[in-house]
């Protein structure tokens, strides 16, 4: 059975103007995501997945094309939706414990006191995070401040989650641990994911299916199935010949997508 669209992107145009400088970040992006799907993208640097995920968030004006979630026009941030950026330092309130940190947007979500209290320690025990709810985030480790941005978008009960280059900055075993986190979280709470990454191994481990970008201007140059099995392990997961047979395809596409390959062009 076909799963039904939640994010459609039909021919997606984002063009930077000002100061003197005209950047055309993106043309002509198309994709779907199916509800409950986890879609990963990757792409050379500079090829405007940052932007791509802003435009979807609503937090950027398209200059063509659109963008519809849940069959909505996207113009602002939807309701339904949230995301997790790289800069955890900066997306987290130094003067808020974890806890508020974790509360606030179900406070202006208008979330009734009570059930909010059982959202937030319900989000922070799924992060593993139960101890830490009232220190401050900046007396947490860069991979536990992660954590609680996760905490935060999973609280918010969003039906999707953008993620944008999230575990780029934390150390490697705590990312190979976040990922197995974000995955578990994923499958038990069916939400949407898009999840863009700079690392193509994770995108191979986490994802349903990857999309690979072109240089700038982009458009999608490739959207690679991963027929992996569901149950994935950090350990048998890489080291199993599929997995190393689809790294080396999504690589050759990047390799592709950096000297410029393109795909034709839709009239
Ligand atoms: N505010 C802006 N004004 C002008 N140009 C911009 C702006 N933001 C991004 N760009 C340009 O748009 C293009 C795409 O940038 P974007 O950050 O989306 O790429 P990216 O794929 O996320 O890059 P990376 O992998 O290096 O993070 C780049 O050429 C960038 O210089």
């Amino acid at each position: 059975m076909k799963t039904s669209v939640a994010l459609d992107v039909d021919g997606l145009a984002k063009t930077y103007t000002g100061h003197g400088r005209v950047v055309e970040a993106v043309r002509d992006l198309t994709f779907q995501v199916g509800r409950g799907e986890l879609v990963c993208v990757v792409g050379p640097s500079g090829a405007g997945k940052t932007t791509l995920l802003r435009c979807v968030a609503g937090l950027l004006d398209i200059s063509g094309g659109r963008i519809t979630l849940d069959g909505t026009p996207v113009t602002g941030p939807p309701p339904g939706m949230a995301v997790v950026f790289q800069e955890y330092g900066r997306s987290l309130f130094p003067w808020l414990t974890v806890r508020r940190n974790v509360d606030l947007p179900l406070r202006e979500k208008g979330v009734p006191r009570a059930e909010r209290a059982a959202k937030v320690d319900a989000a922070l025990a799924a992060v593993g995070l139960t101890d830490s709810a009232d220190a401050h985030p900046w007396q947490l480790s860069g991979g536990m401040q992660q954590r609680v941005a996760i905490a935060r978008a999973i609280a918010y009960e969003p039906s999707v989650l953008l993620m944008d280059e999230p575990f780029a900055a934390v150390d490697a075993q705590t990312r190979a641990d976040l990922e197995d986190l974000v995955r578990d979280l994923w499958r038990t709470l069916g939400i949407t994911v898009l999840f863009v990454t700079h690392d193509i191994d994770e995108s191979v481990y986490l994802g349903q299916r990857v999309l690979v970008l072109t240089n700038r201007p982009t458009v999608v140059l490739d959207d690679v199935a991963i027929d992996l099995p569901d149950d994935r392990d950090q350990l048998k997961t890489r080291s199993s010949p599929q997995f190393v047979d689809l790294r080396g395809r999504v690589y050759e596409l990047v390799q592709l997508a950096k000297k410029g390959h393109r795909p034709p062009e839709r009239s």
